[in-house]
């Protein structure tokens, strides 16, 4: 038998006979290799080759012409649609070659298991050009999103003390139960008044959720970020809050076609697109700016005042926040606080506001299952009297509601990753620093991972797929869980996987499931049609239209 390694070394990793060999594909051909569905072929096994790189199905050698033919095509709002379009062609691995990126794309779980074992200690996602770009171009540093190596490193094993590990954890949930329960009292507040159908003691009213969850998440956002609350559901609505949700919109809408442009050139050329996006992010960096700026100048004069470190933390007394728990330590310089405090502002609002609206959306039109979690969060909350995570922990199926509404519509539909080693991947060889997808949107809709995908059934992760679902991103940041040895894992992978899995995880998950409980004690939740919803995606997968929901008092 040849060893890998040996192949390896006879195989062409450079990226000049990569050209050279894949230009010599025509597209046409390559598109010809179905597989008829999306098996997995099997590892290489005694006597078998592992086939070049080359040989894996593609899209299209090309990739200014792929870029054009997509633009035409109207095709970047439709990645999740083409994605899973394309393994159900060419088969559980493709290459796809765009503008200036060249990836290649997995959806199954053995083959994940197989990249997270090779991401190493720093793991790399695909840069992020314009954002990057507009970070240079400003002098701005950069936070953890898009840094690399120990530089990442250090900064991200600080902010894990912060926002990630359990004692921060219990820190933020009454913040976040705070702001769920105003948000419902809100809304009650909204039935109660003229507007409302009243059918004896209950009240109805249909309407769309949305902007009504940007601002949840908005003031979710800054009273754990900032210690702060912001006052988003008085009735007078804030503008500078509705310019802040729409640059974040902006700055997200503009990211999907900027990935695969030279964003510099364009940023010298002063293209409108690239000028919509870095625009975009001045605002939200200068709001984030006078927010720190301000929860800086309150601190001091806090601690001036004799009262350092009595203010920050839990311990009975006012919290100051992610934002104030940096600047007492005094860890990460104030221009890095700075930096990663904007990115947990930007990458916190949409990301929870959105999965939202989609698990609104699935409980209402599964009215069975909104009851079983609905009972299972009275009596879980009952139990608890009052301790917020034990009445998380008790009530599973919370748990299970968000992440079937992220396995069906994942907030970020890739995970990438650089290998820093060569791999082989459904028996193909990937050699190191290869740019490899992990497809979250094709994943959870297929039929080979999940049995009857389409169906909304927050149990599954309970049962067969308890341990399964686990996998990485359930452990402390950076390490594996045993159920992802053999593949099994890698399953609920909205959040990405090991010590680069998102970092504002904790606070997501528990805002949205807080939510969530107290929505269902509050209100029975209907939709008029039960057709599905179609999807759109602008970096983020969001509903091409949002779902209107009835909330009906209980
Ligand atoms: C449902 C909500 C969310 C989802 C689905 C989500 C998803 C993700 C994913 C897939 C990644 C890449 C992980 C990887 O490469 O393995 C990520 C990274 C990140 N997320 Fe989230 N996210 C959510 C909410 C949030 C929130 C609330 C914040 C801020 C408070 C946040 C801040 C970040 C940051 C800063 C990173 C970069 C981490 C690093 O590179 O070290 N995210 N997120």
């Amino acid at each position: 038998m040849l060893s890998s390694a040996k192949l390896f070394h006879a195989a062409p990793t450079t990226s000049r006979t990569l050209c050279v060999s894949v230009a010599s594909l025509r597209a046409e051909e390559a598109l010809g290799l179905t597989h008829g569905g999306m098996v997995g072929r099997r590892k290489a096994g005694r006597g078998e080759r592992v086939r070049p790189f080359e040989e894996i199905p593609h899209t299209g050698s090309n990739g200014w012409v792929n870029l054009v033919r997509f633009w035409k095509a109207g095709k970047f709002s439709s990645m999740h649609k083409h994605m899973e379009e394309t393994f159900n062609t060419l088969g559980p691995i493709y290459r796809e070659h765009l503008g200036t990126l060249s990836t290649v794309n997995i959806l199954l779980p053995s083959d994940i298991g197989e990249l997270f074992r090779a991401e190493g200690f720093h793991p790399r996602r695909m840069t992020l050009e314009p954002w990057a770009t507009h970070r240079e171009t400003r002098q701005h540093c950069k936070g953890v999103f898009l840094k690399n190596g120990s530089e990442w490193r250090a900064d991200r094993l600080l902010l894990n003390r912060e926002v990630m590990i359990s004692a921060a954890v219990r820190r933020f949930l009454p913040l976040l139960d705070d702001v769920s329960r105003d948000f419902c009292r809100m809304l009650r507040t909204r039935l109660e008044a003229r507007g409302a159908v009243v059918e004896g003691d209950l009240r109805r009213m249909t309407l769309d959720p949305s902007p009504d969850l940007f601002r949840f998440a908005l003031e979710a956002s800054c009273h754990v970020l900032y210690g702060e609350r912001i006052g988003l559901f008085s009735s007078k609505p804030s503008r500078e809050a509705e310019q802040f949700i729409c640059a974040v919109e902006k700055m997200l809408a503009t990211t999907p076609p900027l990935l695969y442009l030279p964003s510099r050139l364009l940023h010298r050329l002063r293209a409108p697109l690239w000028t919509q996006h870095a625009t975009a992010w001045d605002y939200i960096f200068s709001h984030a700016q006078a927010r720190i700026e301000r929860g800086y100048e309150r601190l001091q004069s806090e601690w001036s005042g004799g009262a350092r470190g009595a203010v920050v933390g839990s311990g009975g007394g006012q919290c100051s926040g992610v934002l104030g728990q940096l600047l007492e330590k005094g860890q990460l310089s104030l221009e890095l606080i700075k930096a990663n405090i904007t990115e947990l502002m930007a990458g916190s609002v949409d990301t929870t506001a959105v999965p939202l609206q989609f698990a609104l959306f699935e409980l209402a039109r599964n009215p069975e299952v909104q009851e079983r979690v609905r009972e299972q969060v009275r009596s879980s909350w009952k139990r608890a009297a009052g301790d917020v995570h034990k009445a998380l922990q008790g009530a599973p199926l919370l748990k299970g509601t968000m992440r079937e509404t992220l396995r069906l519509y994942p907030v970020g539909i890739t995970v990438q990753r650089h290998p820093i080693r060569d791999i082989v991947l459904q028996n193909f060889h990937i050699p190191a620093e290869t740019l490899v997808q992990v497809c979250l949107y094709p994943l959870g809709r297929s039929s080979d991972v999940f049995p009857d995908p389409s169906r909304f059934d927050p149990s599954r992760w309970g049962r067969a797929e308890a341990g399964a679902g686990e996998g990485t991103g359930e452990g402390p940041p950076g390490q594996a869980g045993q159920d992802g040895q053999d593949g099994g894992a890698f399953r609920s992978l909205a959040f990405g996987f090991g010590a680069r899995q998102c970092v504002g995880r904790r606070i997501a998950e528990n805002e949205i499931q807080l939510l969530l409980a107290h929505i269902l004690q509050n209100f029975r939740l209907s939709v008029a049609s039960t057709d599905d919803l179609n999807t759109t995606y602008t970096f983020i997968l969001l509903p091409e239209r949002p779902p209107s929901i009835t909330f009906t008092t209980l």
